[in-house]
């Protein structure tokens, strides 16, 4: 699998984020930024990681929706290519209409920094193949804007076609629709969620309980 991670401006987790892919794909990934205008040849997935784009000015991942990368990410994705947004990353891609919704600030205004755990509940697709429906992990989380809404109709939909993929199993903190932490796309081939897996990959984090989203993705994304 060939990762390609978008860098915008305040960007902070991309190094985190190329060590957990690594470690399930043996290959590192490139580092694109924000200006280039194509992504590498031969990329089978862009990850949007964490941070803080252009400062989280107007609402968060809004100004990185509108980044000259943004028309191939877009190209990508209609073409099938497999997109990963983690916090910041989600935000951008509810910004640029990836996925619907979109991530207001917690209920409580408080930035969360934390464990919570995670309940897989869209199991089978190339994020998530690694767990069995109704698993539960741990994922850190660090974010002031994690509270994901979209309306009634949209959530109905995304429940509806199981477009769910994770929620908080432990308690809603930041206020989230329908404890919804991260969602897919129809196709299964965009996937946004607000913590942090890539920050749980090792023992001497503390686990590795979010290897499974990698490994899931290496699994299926063999390149040709
Ligand atoms: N860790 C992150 O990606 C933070 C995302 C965003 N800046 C927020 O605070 O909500």
């Amino acid at each position: 699998m060939n990762a390609t991670i978008l860098l915008f401006p305040g960007t902070n987790r991309e190094r985190d984020m190329a060590i957990a892919l690594e470690r399930a794909t043996g290959k590192k990934p490139t580092l694109t930024f924000h200006r280039e205008t194509e992504l590498p040849a031969g990329t089978d997935l862009v990850v949007l990681p964490g941070g803080f784009s252009h400062g989280d000015y107007l609402r968060c991942g809004a100004m990185a929706a509108r980044s000259p990368i943004m028309p191939a990410l877009h190209a990508f994705a209609e073409k099938g290519g497999h997109v990963l947004g983690v916090c910041n990353g989600f935000q951008i891609l509810c910004e640029a209409g990836l996925l619907p919704g979109a991530l207001l600030r917690n209920a409580n205004l408080r930035f969360l920094s934390m464990d919570c755990v995670l309940r897989v509940e869209r199991a089978g697709t190339p994020f998530t193949s690694r767990w069995q429906k109704g698993a539960t992990f741990r994922a850190p989380m660090a974010h002031g804007d994690g509270n994901y809404f979209a309306d009634d109709e949209t959530l109905d939909r995304l429940e509806g076609e199981g477009l769910v993929a994770f929620r908080y199993a432990d308690g809603n903190r930041n206020g989230a629709a329908r404890d919804i932490a991260g969602i897919l796309s129809p196709s299964l081939r965009v996937c946004g969620l607000m913590p942090h897996p890539e920050d749980l990959v090792d023992p001497l984090m503390g686990g590795e309980d979010g290897m499974p989203l990698f490994t899931s993705l290496a699994e299926t994304l063999v390149s040709t």
